[in-house]
């Protein structure tokens, strides 16, 4: 295919609306595989006119409006949205529906909050088009060669859509990176998920990082070189390998690590608060992603932290006897802490296919997150596994292969929380994961006499561990105890 061709004719057999950095790729990405000719439209039309001058090779058919886009397609239509979430998103849908006719696919491909997706999906469909949210990964880079899909959507428009998003998908021991996860909603709350557990994963990382800094006193270059070294091991991850390159990076202008250059406020866009936020409001404790999300809003308040800049730490100073033991247990804690944050990851999912009637496969989750994807990991194969040999698995991380790499790291994790907590080195993800690995193991936990104290203020009630039914003590009278 050469040039751009005529956006009169319907000649595109698909389009990308939203042209930046995921929508640019994702139709060049489209427009690389045999049969595929991309329609591309952007709000801006300057976007849209770079693109096809730098990738005259695609094919593009470019549109400057709606009405064009849709003419330039082929029926049944079908368009992949990459915008911002929310008001663009709608913008954009609301526009597509005007031009789209029955039968059509509108594909949201951003990162979406599922109740839009809901709310979108039932809107549109009674339009006679079909919607589909799809949840994508892997970044600038999954997004040309290859991402992680998680489509949403009618079984319907799956089986249109499958084709053309399993050839443009990762591909991970021979399989695409791609599975239809449910209907309306599911596909983004996977992709939700997915960005939950990648903030906990990036803290963790970030926590491994400022432990072995501040305990050793190593550099930036230094730490790279460890985490070059634990990516060649069980840790073996895209995100501890751009670790390594982001920690060797050198500032041109100053000469210093870039890392120290960079101002430590972590932004956020949205998906890790709706995973703490679904989360709180299913009742599934992700604690590790939550520290994970609250440590990024902590480093974003300047003004409280000059506030606390002078209260008081440790007398002491951290300075670990053996280093090299040291980093291992910092590894070992890294590698038990991620466990935890994927664990409580798939909780979510599953609690929330319960809730929304969903279903999805978890073994399949894990096996489109083996690659493409900002989390992939060696790890995903494991997961993978334990879902295959157990796919109604209560609990991840009571997993044979999972349990016993609890079992065999919790020694240095404890370490490590108690070194960071010692320090004062703030280790927030490490440290709620290893509480939330104890509190499910806890034989008793303190919960009864909370139990106990909502009962003496408020009558709720509490239930016995001898016998059933429901008990009351008369906490202003004789406090005798009465079953309700
Ligand atoms: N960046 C990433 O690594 C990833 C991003 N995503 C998701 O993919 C989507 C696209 O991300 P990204 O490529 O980073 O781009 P941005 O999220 O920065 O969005 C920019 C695009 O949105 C368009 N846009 C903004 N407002 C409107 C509007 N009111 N009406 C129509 N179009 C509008 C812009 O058009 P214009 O040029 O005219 O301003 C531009 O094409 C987002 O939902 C994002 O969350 C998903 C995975 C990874
Ligand atoms: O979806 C993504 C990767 O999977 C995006 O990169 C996402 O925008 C990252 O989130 P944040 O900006 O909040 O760190």
């Amino acid at each position: 295919m050469t040039g751009a061709a005529d956006a009169t004719a319907a000649a595109a057999n698909i389009g990308v609306v939203g042209l930046a950095v995921m929508g640019a790729n994702l139709a060049r990405n489209l427009a690389s595989r045999e049969g595929n000719t991309v329609a591309v439209l952007n709000r801006s039309p300057e976007r849209t006119d770079a693109l096809i001058a730098e990738h005259p090779e695609a094919g593009f058919v470019p549109a400057y409006s709606y009405e064009e886009f849709a003419a330039s397609l082929t029926r049944p239509r079908t368009a992949i949205i990459m915008v911002q979430a929310g008001a663009a998103t709608d913008a954009t849908i609301d526009a597509l529906v005007e031009v789209f006719e029955p039968g059509d696919i509108i594909v949201d491909g951003g990162n979406a909050f599922f109740p839009d997706t809901i709310r979108r999906e039932r809107t549109v469909r009674e339009t006679g088009i079909n919607f589909v949210g799809a949840g994508i990964s892997g970044g600038e880079e999954g997004a040309l060669n290859g991402p992680s899909i998680m489509p949403g959507g009618s079984d319907e428009a799956w089986a249109t859509l499958g084709p053309i998003l399993t050839s443009i998908a990762a591909v991970a021991d021979g399989e695409p990176c791609v599975a239809h996860i449910g209907h309306d909603g599911a596909g983004h709350f996977v992709k939700m998920v997915h960005n939950g557990i990648e903030y906990a994963d990036m803290q963790l990382i970030a926590e491994a990082y400022d432990l072995i800094r501040r305990g050793t006193g190593k550099s930036p270059a230094e730490i790279a070189d460890v985490f070059a070294e634990w990516n060649r091991g069980e840790l073996e991850s895209y995100l501890i390998e751009i670790t390594a390159e982001v920690l060797r990076q050198v500032d041109a202008e100053t000469g210093r690590p870039l890392v120290d250059v960079i101002l430590d406020q972590a932004g956020a866009k949205g998906t890790g608060a709706w995973t703490v936020q679904t989360a709180l409001s299913l009742g599934v404790p992700v604690s590790g992603i939550a520290e994970a999300t609250f440590a990024r809003s902590l480093s974003s308040h300047p003004e409280q932290r000059a506030a606390a800049a002078e209260l008081p730490g440790p007398a002491e100073t951290f300075a670990p006897l053996d280093e090299t033991a040291f980093i291992e247990d910092v590894r070992q804690a890294l590698y038990a802490s991620k466990i935890v944050a994927y664990s409580q990851g798939f909780d979510e999912i599953r609690a929330g296919a319960a809730e929304y009637d969903w279903s999805i496969d978890l073994g399949a989750v894990s096996r489109i997150w083996r690659a493409g994807c900002i989390i992939r990991a060696q790890f995903l194969g494991r997961i993978a596994e334990a879902y295959t040999e157990q796919p109604e698995l209560p609990l991840l991380m009571s997993a044979p292969y999972f349990a016993d790499a609890l079992s065999r790291g919790q020694a240095a994790w404890r370490r490590v929380v108690i070194a960071a907590t010692a320090a004062g080195i703030p280790a927030p993800a490490f440290s709620s994961s290893l509480s939330y690995y104890d509190g499910l193991r806890a034989e008793r936990l303190p919960a009864a006499l909370i139990q106990g104290q909502r009962d003496f203020f408020g009558a709720h009630t509490y239930r016995r561990v001898d016998r059933p039914g429901t008990f009351h003590t008369l906490w202003s009278a004789d406090r005798s105890e009465v079953r309700l």
